[in-house]
């Protein structure tokens, strides 16, 4: 139980365990939670980022939404770190492939999330910082899906401020440098853990196939992504 509570994470004395899976989507939170978890109570309803802490084959665990874009996860990562202990945090999204290869519903692993953000710069690093995933959970993962026999390919994604942009060229730039996909979050996610000495690692379910133009459906990307699920309920 826990008495404290920050600007935007009012747990009102639940729990928040020390491993957290972080859709963007709360809807996703409130769908893991009551699909995968034991005993899932509410934690957070603040501007309704939900948030649950249960257990999962007798393991608390938490599940709470980040909303979009770096500015977003990155205030409730750094309340989850620095005010709530947690230790482990894993983000589950959706993703747009930026390769021929990496198809619609393949699982991506972060390696590392480049980004066009600005949001390393408070760091005060005097060089290019690369942004990375902790190993120890990279590692877990990839065992883990080719376990079960998932496509998933681990590599370098992009953490972009944009999703609709002006210079339709951008994207390829990206991708001739061996980028894999696309997504608004983890290059924010991997700073402040980093910058906090915590491991933080990012799954992703590719949701849409951009050099196709396919795409899944919004209730395919609230609930159908379940191996990459999955497989972050196992690690911490
Ligand atoms: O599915 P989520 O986790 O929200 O992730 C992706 O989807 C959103 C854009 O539609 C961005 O947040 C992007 O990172
Ligand atoms: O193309 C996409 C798909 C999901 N998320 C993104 O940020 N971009």
């Amino acid at each position: 139980m826990t008495d404290l509570s920050t600007p935007h994470i009012d747990p009102q004395g639940e729990t928040i365990a020390e491993t957290i899976l972080l859709p963007g989507d709360p809807l996703r939170a409130k769908f893991i939670a009551e699909t995968y978890l034991d005993n899932p109570r509410c934690f957070n309803r603040v501007r309704n980022m939900l948030g649950y802490t249960g257990t999962y084959r007798g393991r608390e665990i938490s599940v709470m939404g980040t909303g979009m874009g770096i500015p977003s996860i990155s205030l409730y990562s750094h309340e989850l770190i620095h005010t709530f202990g947690v230790r482990n945090l894993i983000r589950v999204g959706s993703c747009g492939s930026m390769q021929e290869h990496v198809d619609l519903y393949d699982v991506v692993i972060a390696q590392g999330a480049s980004t066009d953000s600005n949001y390393l710069s408070q760091f005060g690093i005097p060089g290019t910082w690369a942004p990375l995933s902790s190993y120890r959970l990279l590692e877990h993962a990839k065992h883990l899906a080719d376990e079960r026999g998932a496509t998933a390919h681990v590599g370098n994604i992009l953490s972009s401020d944009i999703f609709y942009n002006a210079d339709d060229q951008t994207l390829g730039k990206w991708a001739r440098m061996g980028v894999l996909a696309v997504e608004m979050e983890s290059a924010g996610l991997f700073a402040n853990a980093a910058a906090a000495g915590v491991d933080a690692l990012g799954i992703f379910t590719v949701s849409d196939h951009i050099p196709s133009g396919r795409r899944t459906t919004p209730a395919e990307r609230e609930t159908a992504f379940t191996t990459m699920i999955e497989i972050a309920l196992e690690l911490g």
